[in-house]
């Protein structure tokens, strides 16, 4: 049966701050091909960028995997190109993601050896010996006061030329472009199908949940943890993608 996403689709009077609870996994790969800009195509240049800085031998982790959409696609990708030596770790807090996760990896026939998927929060968990760390949408759903330390944890678990590749939703600084930018989001998401009554209630979950920064912010925070080269390498309005590089 095909998992739309209708979380929000009925009324629901007191509305409670947003979970990846098991609703919300059961469809999240509809709700980030529908609420997420060129959700696709940042997979496949995470990908990409991924497959390009990958180090024999080397970890690839995916923090805040969900639904291992993207784990599933670098694996993918490894094998095509006759790679063995590696392993991707992708950690999920939502026990219903991992569930979700595994379903995906098994279809496609990953190996547990190659790939695995671990229930943990990713603030706590040892990163070592990396060439590749994604953080696809998940770095604005971290508590603000520990973003430093996991971003000196992933640049100090990295190798040398090892990389960071970050998704996020941004704040805009000037408020007229900041209400501008968010008029042109919620519009992408009524042509994706989701009704005012939806797009309202997911914004009021999301607030305290979702923390975005601004631009200066997340450049300074990569910076300021160690990373010389930083970058946006896809952006649409109020969505960023940046590569940041350990030299
Ligand atoms: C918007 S989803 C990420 C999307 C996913 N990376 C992708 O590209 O499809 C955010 C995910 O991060 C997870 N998450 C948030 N904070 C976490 C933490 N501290 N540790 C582990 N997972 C976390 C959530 O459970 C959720 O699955
Ligand atoms: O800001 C919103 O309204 C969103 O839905 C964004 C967002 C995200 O950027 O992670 C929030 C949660 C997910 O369900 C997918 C999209």
């Amino acid at each position: 049966m095909a998992k739309i996403d209708k979380v929000f689709s009925n009324p629901l009077g007191e509305i409670p701050p947003f979970t990846f609870n098991e609703k919300v996994a059961h469809v999240f790969d509809d709700m980030a091909e529908r609420s997420i800009p060129f959700y696709r195509e940042v997979q496949k240049m995470i990908t990409d960028l991924s497959l390009t800085f990958f180090q024999e031998g080397s970890k690839i982790y995916d923090l805040g995997c969900s639904t291992a959409t993207t784990s599933a696609l670098v694996y993918q990708g490894l094998i095509d190109r006759g790679v063995t030596d590696f392993t991707i770790k992708g950690i999920d807090n939502s026990e219903a993601m991992c569930e979700e996760a595994r379903i995906k990896l098994d279809s496609l026939g990953a190996s547990k050896d190659h790939v695995s998927i671990s229930l943990g929060d990713f603030l706590q968990e040892e990163i070592h010996d990396a060439s590749v760390v994604i953080m696809n949408y998940t770095l604005q759903f971290t508590d603000p006061l520990k973003r430093e330390a996991i971003i000196k944890k992933i640049y100090n678990g990295l190798r040398h030329n090892g990389i960071l590749l970050v998704s996020d939703k941004l704040l805009q600084t000037n408020t007229d472009i900041s209400r501008t930018f968010i008029d042109k989001y919620y519009n992408m998401k009524r042509l994706n199908g989701y009704s005012e009554l939806e797009i309202s209630q997911k914004r009021e979950a999301l607030e305290n949940v979702l923390i975005p920064y601004t631009l200066e912010e997340e450049t300074a925070l990569f910076t300021q943890c160690g990373f010389k080269g930083v970058d946006a390498f896809f952006s649409w309005y109020n969505f960023t993608s940046f590569i940041c590089i350990k030299k």
